[in-house]
């Protein structure tokens, strides 16, 4: 400690006392405190140690003590009187039982007995028991409580008390064996539960009764040499056997849902994902009808739906849960079939309105845990199961709960399992057997034993109805899940936009009835002239107070092929008139901000030859592709095929029609055989047609060699040929081929258009390519879209004539010769354009105005070359070249993009131009603020 000491030095220092004092503190502090650096770490160890000594100690101490006061209180109990044994209480009060089953039967054991019945008549409260009838039965129940009854053996005492719990109070088991020593040993069973007979070991009737027999044995015994040995024995309880079978009773419902929402997820991920790969549409496009889809689809899950039900109910046979054995086999089947196919087609409801197969995994997996939480609360007791059957249930919420199927199936299966396996008595604690669930019990109210009486106060039991009732809810929800799953189909948008009014129903053409007359030709494209007039001037109201970018004036090929498109009198085997599809950016409203995909598009088209639409990324191929497949509605304009609209006759044209869209409509699971199996079946190829078609059309396209492997392990360019060869299916009159080489190496890229080629005649196909050699070869006519208008139409030749730069020739002269050369050649065509010349050789491009003089030029080129007899020619070698029909595409992209093509179509002027309102002009200051 530092001490507080006047040093001299402080004294002769003059210095203060406080200043001596804080020198004294100070350097006492400085060593002290090293002191306890260095010491604190051991210190705190020690410290330690001796705390947990001293507790330990502490803890002895205590220990010591409280055991001492136990065993003190142990060793002196408090004097306690012990009472008689009172009589005996059946399963219920007023049930008869036996106070007394006593082993074997002989006069000592009689005299033991009788001794015990008198020393306990002197405690109270006591009962007289008498010797009854030996009982030798143990199915024997008795008709009146008896008194002491003589039983064959222990083992009886066992199976009597196991086949009939809660009858019996005591038994007692007696091996005497003569002495000297004599010994007298005896076993006393008694009921170790809490119900009815209940002879508790720590309380007082098994006490009072073993102190009886001893002290009777004492009695007897007194005075000669013998020994005593008693040993306590318990009944035996109900076989454990039933705690799984309650189980099952209770918590069924919630077990057996489990395997039904395994199948209720995999119908939503697999119909979602089907229309999420656009398979679906595939499928539709070549001519499968929405019913037959959604009826195929129902049928085989109904029958997985049938095998999950069979597995249940023969495992739970199996399995010996009496709620299987005991109940009538088909109404259990019934009962899952019911519920596993209005789960089913609730899935299908639900895939209607969802578009990501991510979406829908997620919404299955939340309605399994909402319905496994449902069932395991609901459904787990009847009090709770049958309360929503109570008056005082809302109305509302009675007909909510119609409409699940698990709350249906949930009060069903308790239904049934209430009847089945019966139940445990609370009162008695004894197991009461069910009567079994049988065909007729569909039809009967459900007593009022089963249901319980939760209400104390005005004791309502809840009218529950026959179990037949769920089954017509189930029915009843299988019915309307499939109303609502065909209405959402047809009012929800698909992907492309597609969908019907919300009141399509009342239309009478949906019923097949077609009560407006068929249009002929002559005023079929006067309809669509009207509509296009009107259309044009909805869209001047709409666009007035925003400026248009002006479009340029259409070609003149584009001209006459509208004018030839919108002649009557011009004979074709379809037209496309002013056909338009416009993407709305609202749902909601029209606005001028709208992408316009296609305009105005008129063509002809004839049998027998191709058209190639050719065009730059977003030109709109693809939107008219979809338009005239069907897959796409259009917002403008129809489309003839062999005298049928588009519009309103679409299910007719679809069954002449083979599509290949730009996406693979191609199954993972399915081998090409099977794919073609499957398409030719939707396209109702004869039977036995189809293998010779699949080995022909295989065969032509090379994948008959992989024709039984799986598709998803095929290349990209081998699934497009089996799309391409799927497209060709049904001899289809009009074929629509939307980039069907994509991904294709040139030998395979060569067969597919010789296939085609040979495929086209009779036929109308239009192909949308990138591939300007595809075009070239295979296009008897080529158009060129941009910006969704037809910018040229034509075949190769005339196109390459009309927008090429001529013919291009090049040659090779001496140096020397070279001034002569051009001279010579500007001569003979004299509006001809040198592009290079450099030693010798010499670059002439010629425009189409010079084609005449060409000839004259090979004429003149050709004399003065290489022959046998001029060793030494003017012209040392030509070459003559025309412009290729992509020169021919970039011209055009390039004067459809006066600004420059940027590789994607560019957004509207019009909304590059629109000033920035005043609005975005604040948002923007507000971030830059910020
Ligand atoms: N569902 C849609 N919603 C909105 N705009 C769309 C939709 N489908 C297409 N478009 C737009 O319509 C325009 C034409 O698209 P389309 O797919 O027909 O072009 P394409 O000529 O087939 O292009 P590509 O050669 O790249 O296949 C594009 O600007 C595109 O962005």
């Amino acid at each position: 400690m530092p001490s507080i000491v006047e040093t001299p030095a402080s004294q002769g220092s003059g210095a203060s006392p406080k200043r001596a004092v804080e020198n004294e503190f100070s350097s006492n502090i400085h060593v002290t405190t090293g002191a306890v650096q260095s010491n604190s770490y051991r210190d705190g160890i020690a410290i330690g140690f001796r705390q947990l000594w001293t507790m330990l100690k502490r803890n002895t101490i205590l220990q010591k003590a409280d055991t001492s006061r136990q065993l003190k209180s142990n060793y002196h109990p408090e004097p306690w009187t012990l009472p008689g044994i009172d009589n005996c209480q059946g399963r219920t009060p007023k049930d008869p039982c036996i106070n007394v089953m006593f082993t074997p039967d002989t006069a000592e054991i009689r005299q033991i007995l009788t001794t015990a019945n008198k020393l306990n008549q002197a405690r109270e409260p006591a009962v007289n028991l008498n010797f009854e009838n030996a009982m030798t039965d143990v199915n024997t129940l008795p008709s009146s409580t008896l008194g002491m009854v003589p039983v064959p053996d222990g083992q009886f005492i066992y199976n009597y008390t196991l086949t009939n719990p809660n009858v019996t109070r005591f038994g007692i088991e007696f091996s005497i064996v003569q002495g000297p020593p004599k010994n007298y040993a005896y076993q006393t069973w008694f009921n170790f539960t809490n119900a009815a007979n209940s002879t508790d070991p720590f309380g007082d009737s098994l006490l009072s009764f073993t102190r009886a027999i001893d002290e009777a044995i004492l009695q007897i015994a007194e005075g000669s040499s013998a020994t005593l040995l008693a040993t306590l024995k318990d009944f035996p309880l109900v076989p454990p056997t039933l705690a799984s079978d309650e189980v099952v009773s209770s918590l069924g419902a919630m077990f057996f849902f489990c395997s039904t929402m395994v199948i209720f997820i995999c119908v939503l991920n697999q119909i979602v994902t089907e229309k999420e790969l656009h398979l679906r549409h595939s499928m539709q496009m070549m001519g499968l009808k929405t019913l037959v889809y959604w009826l195929s689809w129902w049928l085989s899950n109904a029958l997985l739906v049938l095998v999950n039900a069979v597995i249940i109910c023969g495992f739970g046979i199996a399995f010996g849960f009496t709620v299987f054995s005991n109940s009538n086999f088909l109404a259990l089947l019934i009962t899952f079939f019911l519920f596993g196919l209005s789960m089913v087609t609730m899935a299908f409801w639900i895939t209607t309105m969802v578009k990501a197969s991510r979406t829908a995994i997620l919404i299955g997996i939340f309605l399994f845990i909402i319905g496994l939480l449902f069932e395991s609360m609901v459904f787990s007791n009847s009090y709770v199961g049958y309360i929503w059957y109570d008056s005082g249930t809302s109305v509302v919420a009675k007909y909510v709960l119609m409409f699940i199927p698990f709350f249906n199936f949930g009060k069903v299966f308790l239904d049934m399992s209430l009847f089945a396996t019966g139940r445990l008595d609370i009162l008695t604690e004894t197991y009461i057997p069910g009567p079994g669930f049988h065909w007729s019990d569909m039809y009967n109210q459900i007593p009022t034993s089963y249901t319980p009486t939760y209400n104390a106060e005005r004791t309502r039991h809840p009218d529950v109805p026959a179990p037949i009732q769920s089954w017509y809810f189930m029915l009843m929800n299988i019915g309307v899940f499939a109303i609502l799953t065909l209405y959402f189909d047809q009012v929800v948008a698909d992907d492309y936009g597609n969908k019907r009014h919300p009141f399509f129903f009342l239309d009478p053409s949906f019923y097949g009835f077609h009560f407006r007359k068929k249009l002929t030709g002559r005023d079929w494209i006067a309809a669509q002239e009207t509509d296009k007039a009107k259309r044009d001037s909805r869209r001047k109201k709409m666009n007035k107070n925003h400026e248009l970018p002006c479009e340029d004036e259409d070609d003149d090929d584009v001209n006459a092929e509208r004018l030839l498109a919108l002649d009557p009198s011009f004979e074709t085997q379809a037209r496309i008139c002013n056909l338009q599809k416009i993407f709305q950016e609202s749902a909601f409203r029209k606005s001028p901000l709208d992408k316009i995909a296609v305009k105005d598009l008129c063509l002809t088209l004839q049998e027998g030859k191709l058209l190639a639409l050719l065009g730059q990324n977003g030109a709109g191929k693809s939107t008219t592709m979809n338009m005239l497949s069907g897959l796409t509605k259009s917002t403008g304009g129809d489309a003839m095929f062999y005298g049928l609209s588009m519009n309103s006759e679409m299910a007719e044209i679809r069954s002449m029609m083979g599509v290949c869209p730009q996406h693979d409509i191609l199954f993972g699971d399915l081998t090409a055989e099977e794919h073609i199996q499957l398409y030719a079946g939707l396209k109702n190829v004869p039977k036995h047609e189809i293998p010779r078609l699949a080995e022909e059309r295989l065969k032509a396209v090379r994948l008959w060699q992989v024709k039984d492997k799986l598709s998803h392990t095929y290349s990209g360019g081998m699934k497009r040929r089996l799309s391409m060869v799927i497209s060709t299916l049904g001899d289809p009159k009009i074929i629509f081929l939307d980039e069907p080489t994509t991904g294709m190496d040139p030998t395979n890229r060569r067969h597919v258009w010789s296939f085609i080629e040979k495929f086209k005649q009779g036929r109308i196909i239009i192909l949308t390519t990138h591939s300007m050699e595809e075009a070239d070869i295979l296009g008897d006519r080529i158009c060129v879209m941009a910006h969704g208008r037809l910018r040229a139409i034509g075949n190769s030749i005339h196109l390459k004539n009309k927008f090429g730069a001529g013919y291009r020739i090049s040659l090779v002269t001496d140096p020397s010769n070279t001034e002569f050369v051009k001279s010579q050649i500007e001569s003979r065509v004299p509006d001809c354009i040198l592009k290079d010349d450099s030693a010798g050789a010499l670059l002439y491009q010629f425009p189409p105005t010079s084609m005449s003089s060409i000839p004259r030029l090979v004429e003149w080129l050709e004399n003065n070359g290489v022959t046998s007899t001029n060793v030494h020619p003017l012209i040392q070698g030509y070459g003559i070249s025309q412009t290729s029909l992509e020169e021919v595409f970039l011209k055009l992209i390039r004067d459809a993009n006066p600004d420059g093509y940027q590789g994607y179509e560019t957004v509207k002027k019009v909304v590059d131009e629109k000033p920035e309102s005043e609005s975005t002009l604040r948002n923007r200051g507000s971030n830059n603020n910020q």
